[in-house]
């Protein structure tokens, strides 16, 4: 080996090793580390394969509380109730500064604007799509929902989960940013559902690495900000005085002092209301149809509430919907098998865990994902068993112990109500209207991503007809 070469990996091994020995010295109790032995890098390569299956076999490995440390940060994953609850509820993790370089690079919103609109901005859509409100967007949806089902016809065979985006984006995004103001025929919505689509998939990279390297996601950002610059401005000249005759938009023009940041929280906001309640939907309906028995229980209790009818547009109400539970828990159960891979905070000031002192500057990491596959919490974690969800007093807007897709504490998404009701919504009416037949075994969940839901690995075909 060349000389100059052998002192460069000394030199680079020693400092690693001065480094871990320091880090060791002043955090003598901190959790084991997965580091790896490139600098910097760490683990990335591994990690960035399949983060899912890593986290867990990580866990199997070396105890409920580990750190994984790629690209120069350290991720503490706590996966039992100690570390959950801190997760939650301890003052010294902050949710803000987790996520605000993601933000900036995704939506390039600034750090200093971001801080000073988040909370503001948090509380009024936990106001405006609150249980008590939800009824504000039923009409509105279930017309949308109608208006883009008619266009699939009497029968035909499809992509489920393309059918499922080509229906419920549409539907969504006129109820929550307003009819008229959004590109809607069929060649602006394609055009949009392919930017869009694209902006989901990368988003995750995006939110971590320069944004120059990834040309095509670039394009499309760009593509929906200046879409969005014009839906913005025809919702800022239209903003009705009355509360309630505003969307959900309009709410947000309200409550942002920067007003030329809009079109960047709108996109931000497009992207939290899709990205994870389309492919749940997805699921829902999927694991329905797999399931033959549930599938039937579903369409006697659908002829209960409507009658043998379905090809009418049939006007669905919250009360409809409640009388429909055994959908809310397919909608549930959905979403405890598919939920987000992992949230995140900030440590702020290091924090007890178990024996374990975590560092201040960690990411502190929790797994829906896996937490909702520990059979403590839900016996039979793998099967798809909406009747858990008896034990749940939905009523009061409980869900079942440790199910977390939607974070907790003061931080909860606060589109998970409106999320529950659409994607319940959507069922109903799709079951109501056709019968379907599956043509494709279920694919299996892409592990790929840590962010948001999973999606499918593959094709879903499904062959539907008008109910007789
Ligand atoms: C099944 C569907 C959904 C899932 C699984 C989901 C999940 C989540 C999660 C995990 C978070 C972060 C919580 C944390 O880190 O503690 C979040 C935040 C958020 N979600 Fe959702 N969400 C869904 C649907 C929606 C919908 C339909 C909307 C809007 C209509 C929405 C709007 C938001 C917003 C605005 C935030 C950021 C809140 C903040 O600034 O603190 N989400 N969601």
């Amino acid at each position: 080996m060349d000389a100059a070469l052998a002192v460069l990996l000394t030199a680079v091994l020693t400092l690693i090793i001065g480094k871990l020995v320091l880090f060791r010295l002043r955090c003598p109790n901190a959790p084991p580390c997965i580091s790896g032995w490139i600098p910097w890098f760490g683990v990335a390569f591994q990690f960035g394969k399949g983060p899912l299956e890593f986290i867990e076999q990580a866990r199997v490995k070396y105890g409920p509380v580990f750190t994984v440390f790629a690209l120069g940060h350290r991720y503490t994953f706590v996966t039992e109730e100690e570390g959950i609850e801190a997760f939650f509820m301890s003052k010294d993790v902050n949710f803000e500064q987790a996520v605000q370089q993601a933000v900036k690079h995704t939506v390039s919103i600034p750090a200093k604007v971001f801080y000073k609109n988040r909370y503001n901005l948090y509380v009024m859509l936990k106001g405006k799509m609150a249980p008590p409100n939800l009824h504000i967007f039923m009409k509105t949806l279930c017309k949308e929902l109608h208006e883009f089902v008619e266009q699939l016809g009497t029968e035909g065979t499809e992509e489920l989960h393309d059918l499922v985006r080509h229906i419920m984006y549409p539907a969504a995004v006129n109820t929550l940013f307003g009819k008229d103001i959004w590109p809607t025929s069929r060649s602006e919505i394609s055009e949009f559902e392919e930017h869009f689509q694209m902006f989901d998939e990368d988003f995750e990279y995006a939110s971590q690495m320069p944004v120059c390297f990834l040309r095509n996601w670039s394009k499309s950002r760009q593509w929906l900000l200046k879409t969005l610059e014009k839906v913005t401005s025809a919702a800022a000249r239209t903003n009705p005085s009355k509360s309630e005759s505003k969307t959900v938009l309009q709410h947000l023009l309200d409550t942002l002092p920067d007003k030329h940041f809009a079109p960047n929280y709108s996109l931000l906001l497009l992207w939290a209301s899709q990205a994870n309640a389309v492919p749940v939907a997805f699921w829902t309906l999927v694991f329905i149809i797999s399931h033959p028995d549930i599938y039937k229980k579903i369409m006697e209790d659908i002829i209960s509430v409507f009658g043998n009818a379905g090809k009418d547009k049939t006007e669905i109400s919250q009360d409809d919907l409640k009388k429909l539970p055994l959908i809310k828990w397919c909608v549930l159960e959905a979403i405890r098998l598919r939920s987000p891979g992992a949230i995140t905070k900030k440590v702020m000031n290091p924090i007890k865990i178990q024996n374990f002192t975590i560092p201040a500057g960690d990411m502190l990491m929790i797994s829906p994902y896996w937490l909702h596959r520990n059979p403590k919490y839900f016996p039979d974690p793998d099967m798809f068993k909406p009747d858990r969800w008896k034990a749940a007093n939905l009523e009061k807007n409980a869900f079942l112990d440790n199910f977390v897709p939607f974070g907790g504490g003061n931080h909860q998404c606060p589109g998970r109500w409106f999320a529950i009701m659409e994607i319940h919504l959507l069922v109903v009416l799709f079951l109501n209207k056709y019968e379907f037949i599956l043509l494709d075994t279920v694919p299996k969940e892409s592990h790929l991503h840590l962010v948001g839901t999973q999606q499918p690995t593959g094709p879903c075909r499904v062959q539907y007809k008008l109910r007789e």
